[in-house]
């Protein structure tokens, strides 16, 4: 199925056929405002007083929006941003804040992504580096997955020489319960191509990645 852009605001009345056809989920809005309003009396609370009145149509909008990267289509998302250039030199994407979503406990993973590629023909247009990172993680993750499914689709649509993902992120279910350790920080990378056949290519990424960025 393939819907626009996950940043826009989906209807109510598009959000409820989206959900139920999208193959992730049959439950319609309602349904879900519901569960919500029953997870809120189970945790003790007063679904009924005036601060949580509108909380599960909220929650169900907000989950909508961090999930939404379900319903996105490659295609959709390229807009056909992808050019013939001549060109044989690394190109890095760094710093792409990421918020993504733990799919052992549907808590905040918090980070950032480093893209990088080798062309061989064609080029991408920036923001869509971004944006496919945004798909993916605007899904139940894990941050192995994630990293994994970003580096999979730039070499799927630009089929360059090589194509390397670093991201590094906090999972708040390890700093907010569980074990409790803010601060941890967790580093993922996926290598592709030249990035994962040739050390010197993966060492000049590692070292522009460590670098620090300019503005922020
Ligand atoms: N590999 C991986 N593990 C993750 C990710 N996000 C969360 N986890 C881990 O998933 C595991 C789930 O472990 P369980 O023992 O089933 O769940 P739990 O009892 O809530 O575990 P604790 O977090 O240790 O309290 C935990 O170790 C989490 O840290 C991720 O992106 N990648
Ligand atoms: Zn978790």
């Amino acid at each position: 199925m393939t819907l626009s852009n996950s940043s826009e605001l989906i209807g109510t009345d598009r959000l409820e056929k989206q959900l139920e056809t999208n193959g992730h989920s049959t439950v319609s809005e309602q349904e879900m405002r519901q569960s919500i309003r029953t997870l809120l009396t189970e945790l003790g609370e007063d679904p009924d007083r005036e601060g949580l009145r509108d909380t599960p149509k909220r929650v169900s909008k907000a989950w909508q929006f961090l999930t939404s990267g379900y319903n996105q289509s490659m295609e959709e998302l390229l807009n056909g941003a992808i050019f013939n250039e001549n060109s044989h030199e690394m190109v890095l994407v760094r710093d792409i804040t990421l918020f993504s979503t733990c799919e052992h406990h549907m808590l905040p993973i918090i980070g950032h992504a480093h893209v990088a590629y080798i062309p061989n023909g064609k080029v991408i247009g920036l923001s869509k580096i971004a944006r496919i990172c945004e798909m993916f993680a605007r899904r139940l993750q894990v941050q192995e997955r994630l990293t994994g499914q970003v580096a999979d689709a730039l070499q799927d649509v630009l089929q360059p020489q090589g194509v390397a993902v670093v991201i590094e992120a906090t999972h708040m279910c390890m700093v907010m319960r569980g074990v409790q350790k803010p601060g941890s920080w967790t580093t993922t990378s996926a290598m592709r191509g030249v990035f994962s056949d040739d050390a010197r290519t993966r060492q000049e990424f590692m070292g522009l990645i460590r670098h620090s960025p300019q503005f922020h």
